[in-house]
């Protein structure tokens, strides 16, 4: 019988929140009262920093004059705010980045046609306008502020996000490679495991209401893809310590899961767990509202896990995690084995066997090809299923039993994600012709290419992760994984795919002025939408995946970068 483990009940570990953030949620819940639902955007509350000590700030926030009910006038609301707060985003500072140069020597050389070739040039300034440097008034008094101060300088996603998050960055440095800007690159890479140093893992964003969990774990990625480009073995031999410690953070207590397989085998596989049972501070007031359908203080706990669980898998939110795919409340993430996580485990494993190997640490390479073979087996044994030609997430029952579950092919997930096909992106898997064949026969029929680029899901929930949104990461990882298969067929599928989404970049761009965090894959120039917040600008992983595909496939002079 499975013996449930206690980290698969809600009883994980909880992370502490700092006095400040306490002072700023509450501070979110009366701006909701006070200014209404309208424009409403509770993350600004908690991006605030203060002028003075929180102390002070507390009691000028208690002597403000209240109606019976409590609540505050907007006069006065708006005026504390003015006198006790420096503005969300004034503590990161605009910081030109040391190597950009307005056209790169050896810039995108494949793009011919002048058109895109002048857009390409714009995109690639758009990272004078990404570009930021923790201000000092953050290193003077740390506390503050919730950003937490990082040595060099950063690119931010856009618009409400203006702090760097962990697995953009792989598609900003992917974008930043193509552009040449190498230092930036490196110095990301950096900031990044200054956060492992201090964290022990890299946080989904560097901000204190962030510490209680990661993101999509892509380090290695982007270490593997610098060096390649760079060959600085200097650069890979200091950021290994990190990988190896961010590996373990991937396989501890809360993140693995052991299945009995069919075949009668133990497999280790991983799973998102956040650090965390109450509301998302950056979502409070909405989490709240969320669980406010629950009847117990339990219930809400592990609803609040599952919703901070479901931001660390980057998807949030999706029917992907939710046993009934209109209801929140049924969020299932931390009992759901996901298919990208692992295939991100395993390219961790490649990269750091490959970089051991280049620095000159047989023992270490060997350890990890070993671990890489094992995971490449779980997930085959998990996952994949050939009648679909897809790797399928897989369900623990009733989530309460991590330890020694035994498998059943009735708990994999055959609702069609892009997410099935994430495993195409590894070399252990882009490298078996006969394997890139069939999951590419069953791409095609899968629904999700769409007009201008790969759905989400085919799931039209409302939800940001899902049908008809198309977001960056996805589109690159299908494309690269297709691409670098060595089938002729498969790279020119990656080529039509890759066309189709840049062509929606650039009409958004025409149109609105903007690059868009997603778009809606059915209609070429319309940007996606989802419930949590409104729309995004800016935007570090659309930026960088253009310039990435510009760079893998080039444009020539003839093809039309219309959409008709
Ligand atoms: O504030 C709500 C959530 O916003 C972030 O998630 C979304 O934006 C990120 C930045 O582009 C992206 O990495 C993520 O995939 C998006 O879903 C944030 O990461 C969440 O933790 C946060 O709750």
């Amino acid at each position: 019988t499975p013996t449930p483990s206690p980290t698969c009940s809600n009883s994980g570990p909880v992370v502490r929140k700092t006095p400040l953030i306490t002072f700023l949620e509450i501070l979110q819940q009366t701006a909701l009262n006070t200014l209404g639902p309208k424009n409403f955007d509770p993350k600004l509350y908690v991006d605030l920093s203060l002028k003075s000590n929180l102390s002070i700030t507390q009691s000028a926030f208690d002597d403000l004059p209240r109606t019976p009910n409590g609540s505050v006038s907007v006069t006065d609301f708006n005026g504390f705010i003015q006198s006790y707060f420096n503005g969300a985003g004034e503590d990161l500072v605009y910081t030109e980045p040391v190597d950009f140069v307005s056209e790169p020597e050896g810039f995108l050389p494949e793009v011919v046609n002048r058109e895109v070739r002048a857009w390409a040039l714009e995109v690639h300034s758009l990272w004078k306008n990404l570009s930021r440097k923790v201000s000092d008034r953050v290193l003077d008094r740390p506390e503050f502020h919730t950003l937490l101060p990082l040595a060099k300088p950063v690119m931010i996603p856009g618009s409400r996000f203006r702090e760097v998050y962990y697995w953009d960055s792989y598609w900003v440095i992917r974008g930043l490679l193509a552009s040449k800007m190498y230092e930036t690159a490196k110095g990301i890479v950096t900031n990044l495991i200054s956060l492992i140093d201090e964290f022990g893992h890299v946080l989904n964003g560097a901000r204190a209401y962030y510490t209680n969990r990661s993101q999509p774990p892509l380090l290695s990625a982007m270490v593997y893809d610098i060096y390649t480009r760079t060959g600085d073995i200097d650069f890979a031999r200091k950021s290994s310590p990190a990988l190896l410690k961010e590996h373990k953070f991937w396989n501890s207590e809360i993140h693995s899961v052991r299945i009995h397989d069919a075949e009668g085998c133990n497999r280790t596989l991983s799973r998102y767990y956040a650090m965390w049972n109450k509301p998302r501070p950056e979502s409070s007031t909405i989490d709240i509202e969320t669980a406010s359908k629950l009847m117990n203080d339990s219930a809400k706990q592990h609803l609040y896990r599952e919703l901070a669980s479901t931001a660390e898998s980057g998807w949030d939110f999706s029917t992907r995690w939710m046993r009934n795919g209109s209801d929140l409340t049924t969020l299932a993430t931390t009992s759901i084995i996901p298919v990208d996580l692992n295939a991100f485990i395993l390219k961790m494993e490649l990269d750091i066997a490959f970089l051991a190997n280049v620095t000159g640490d047989c023992t270490i390479s060997v350890h990890f090809q070993e671990a890489a073979q094992a995971r490449k087996q779980a997930m085959n044994s998990v996952f994949w299923t050939a009648e679909m030609g897809q790797w399928l997430d897989y369900w623990l029952s009733n989530g309460t039993t991590c330890r020694g579950h035994t498998w059943e092919a009735s708990n994999q997930n055959r609702n069609i994600f892009a997410s099935n096909f994430v495993p195409l992106w590894i070399e252990l898997f882009n490298s078996d012709c006969t394997l890139v064949e069939q999951v590419m026969q069953d791409l095609r029929s899968s629904g999700l290419i769409r007009a201008v680029g790969i759905a989400t899901s085919l799931t039209n929930s409302g939800q940001q992760w899902d049908f008809p949104n198309g977001c960056a990461p996805l589109q690159h990882m299908i494309v690269e994984g297709l691409a670098r298969s060595g089938s002729k067929e498969a790279r020119s599928m990656a080529e039509d795919i890759a066309v189709r989404s840049i062509r929606i970049n650039y009409v958004a761009y025409k149109k609105s002025g903007a690059m868009h965090e997603k778009y809606d894959v059915e209609k070429c120039g319309e940007f996606g939408g989802g419930r949590e917040y409104i729309p995004q600008t800016g935007f570090g992983w659309s930026n960088g995946v253009v310039l990435a595909f510009l760079e893998e496939f080039g444009w020539p002079q003839d093809l039309n970068i219309d959409c008709n």
